[in-house]
């Protein structure tokens, strides 16, 4: 995770602009291999699209071929409704530049069928060729979109009930009146957000300082849904000194020195050429039953696929998912080459699935063990350390 202090959010938003322009300009996109890009609301952002303005406007970029996909929108209230989320970008962001319309894309919170519209705008991205850089600000609970505590860290795009937090803290751009604030919106799932190349969070403002604080210092946590990026092999967090008010004295010297440091070698902290350019090859994932299962089996939860992730210069690889399988086998990931994956076919879709450990035993006489009342059963059973060979229970 890089992670850059600015003096205050002018400064935070001009680093960030900064960048994404960098980022755009590097990536030289056309019509056929477009950037894309993701987008928040909120006020963290309004400082950056107020720069982007101004550098389009100043010839310093184009947003002829980006392509953009935004995090949210509130359920129920209509598209040109001042604090819809729709209205916000227009007014902030794309009437002011040279963005193609048919290039926006914000989940309708009007749709006929929220749901299917949430499973198509998840196909949309994946169309797109996946989110390049997505740009991001956090909740003062720690959520990012709309991906309140407790949500999923593999959530996807869905609909979300908003907590009575982000009610209050929105109230704000509804009169200060909680009863105008949507209670329901369509979101990106945290999961969503994590398959982007590239993500940017910011954070400003004293109010950001105690879920900083659990994102950065602490463990991935659902209850803070922000922390999830610790698992992102691309993640940078700018944020301005009033947000770092809940951080130890420590961690702020150490990003400071990082970054320093950085630049006394001469280069910033940069992206591997690969993510800086673009992708030239998406990894496959090949089925193959070369490996075999193991005696026992082990538990896949969804999970662990952040936690394996991939190497650090590729997007992240989900693997198939055909029908489930009654056991599943570990997933053995060997890289074939730069652009090529194998896992094993018994291992495909890693969901969690509830189990006992005595279902794992294929040794009859370890799953007696294993069976309620293990007590009783020792005293009408012959010793088991006899008849189970140690070697055989393996992890
Ligand atoms: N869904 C949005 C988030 O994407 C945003 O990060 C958050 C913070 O808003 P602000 O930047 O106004 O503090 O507000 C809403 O909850």
């Amino acid at each position: 995770m890089r992670f850059f202090i600015r003096e205050d959010a002018a400064a935070a938003s001009a680093h960030v602009a900064n960048y994404i322009v960098d980022r755009i300009n590097h990536f030289a996109p056309t019509p056929a291999h477009p950037f894309v890009l993701g987008l928040p609301t909120g006020s963290t952002p309004l400082g950056v699209y107020k720069v982007l303005v101004e550098k389009y406007k100043a010839g310093e970029v184009s947003f002829e071929n980006v392509v953009t996909f935004n995090m949210d929108e509130y359920i129920g209230i209509p598209r040109d409704h001042p604090e819809s989320y729709h209205s916000f970008m227009w007014k902030h962001f794309f009437s002011h530049v040279n963005i193609h319309p048919s290039n926006v894309h914000i989940l309708d919170g009007n749709a006929p069928n929220l749901e299917a519209e949430c499973v198509e705008y998840e196909a949309k991205i994946k169309a797109a060729g996946g989110i390049d850089l997505f740009l991001a600000g956090m909740g003062e609970d720690g959520h990012i979109a709309f991906n309140e505590p407790g949500s999923s860290l593999a959530s996807r795009t869905r609909v979300k009930t908003l907590a009575y937090g982000t009610i209050l803290a929105n109230s704000r751009f509804f009169d200060n009146d909680m009863d105008k604030v949507p209670k329901m919106a369509l979101t990106v799932g945290v999961q969503t957000v994590l398959e982007a190349r590239e993500v940017v969070v910011m954070a400003l403002g004293a109010r950001k300082a105690l879920a900083l604080q659990r994102c950065v210092e602490q463990g991935v946590n659902h209850m803070w849904t922000l922390s999830a990026l610790q698992l992102h092999p691309h993640s940078m967090i700018v944020c301005d000194e009033d947000a770092t008010l809940e951080l130890q004295v420590k961690t702020v010297k150490y990003f400071k020195d990082i970054e320093q440091v950085a630049r006394a070698q001469g280069f910033e902290q940069i992206l591997p050429s690969k993510v800086r350019t673009g992708p030239a090859t998406v990894p496959t994932t090949i089925v193959t039953d070369e490996f075999p299962a193991p005696t026992i089996h082990s538990p896949q939860p969804t999970t662990s696929r952040l936690l394996r992730a991939t190497p650090a210069t590729e997007y992240p690889v989900r693997s198939r998912s055909p029908s489930p399988e009654p056991n599943f086998a570990p997933r053995h990931l060997r890289v074939n080459s730069d652009a090529e994956y194998t896992v094993s076919s018994r291992s495909a879709s890693p969901d969690l699935v509830p189990d006992r450990m005595a279902e794992r035993m294929e040794d009859p006489a370890l799953l007696r063990r294993l069976t309620p009342n293990p007590e009783q059963q020792q005293l009408h059973q012959q010793p088991l350390h006899n008849s189970v060979p140690r070697t055989s229970i393996t992890a």
